[in-house]
């Protein structure tokens, strides 16, 4: 089992009047890719935000990859996901005056499980069609069908056992969404890796086996 939670519940600490998440159970096992959907403010970054270990969970179990999130400490926490999480994020988040190879290489230089090859930044650009010559220029100057493939090869280059996307087509245009799913998807089934990928965009639920409202998954709200 890659994900289980158990009796989380969960409230902003700046809103604690308004619990957000409130899951009796709930498992991804090791492999599998979900696609969770829910509509804006329904809570989707914030469950993803607590398997992850950027928030913490004062109520219940979050554990992932075996390791239990609730009782570790902020900075185990963010050990833990350097070494172990990928992550795609809605505006992608790549510094924009370092190049894709240097985006890459700031990710890899986070994780413990540094791989020696240095090639490994290269591979991954070339695997995603990323031209030779866009490498080393700043990022903001390429496309944002470039900018999304870096985004992907930056989730990956530290070979992650659990991959978690969020919202990361919502600013592409139907091509380069389309564009993103097909190269993300073989990937992470390649890698074996387990995907949690949520979105408001329904279109999306094709590509998946597991679809899951939010709504389904949590009873708060
Ligand atoms: N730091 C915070 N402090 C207080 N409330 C917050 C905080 N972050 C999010 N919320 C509230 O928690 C709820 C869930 O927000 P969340 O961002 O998880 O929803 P979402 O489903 O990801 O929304 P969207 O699709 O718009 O990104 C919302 O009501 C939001 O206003």
């Amino acid at each position: 089992m890659t994900i289980h939670l158990s009796g989380v519940q969960f409230a902003h600490p700046e809103a604690p009047e308004k619990p957000v998440l409130d899951i009796a159970n709930w498992s991804v096992a090791a492999g599998e890719q979900v696609f969770v959907h829910g509509p804006s403010g329904s809570g989707k970054s914030t469950l993803l935000n607590l398997l992850s270990g950027l928030l913490e969970c004062r109520q219940g179990e979050v554990s992932v990859l075996g390791e239990r999130l609730d009782s570790m400490s902020s900075r185990q926490r963010d050990r833990f996901r350097a070494n172990h999480i990928g992550y795609v994020f809605q505006r992608f988040n790549l510094i924009p005056y370092l190049s894709p190879l240097e985006n890459i290489d700031l990710a890899r230089s986070f994780s413990a499980s540094k791989t020696t090859a240095t090639a490994t930044a290269g591979d991954l650009l070339a695997a995603l069609n990323v031209a030779r010559a866009e490498w080393d220029r700043p990022t903001s100057l390429l496309s944002m069908g470039q900018q999304q493939r870096v985004a992907i090869a930056r989730a990956l280059v530290n070979h992650p056992e659990f991959l978690i996307a969020d919202e990361p087509t919502s600013s592409l245009d139907a091509d380069n969404r389309d564009n993103f799913m097909e190269i993300l998807m073989p990937l992470a089934a390649e890698q074996n890796m387990t995907l949690l990928f949520v979105s408001h965009d329904m279109g999306l639920a094709k590509h998946f086996a597991r679809v899951e409202a939010l709504t389904e998954i949590s009873q708060a709200g």
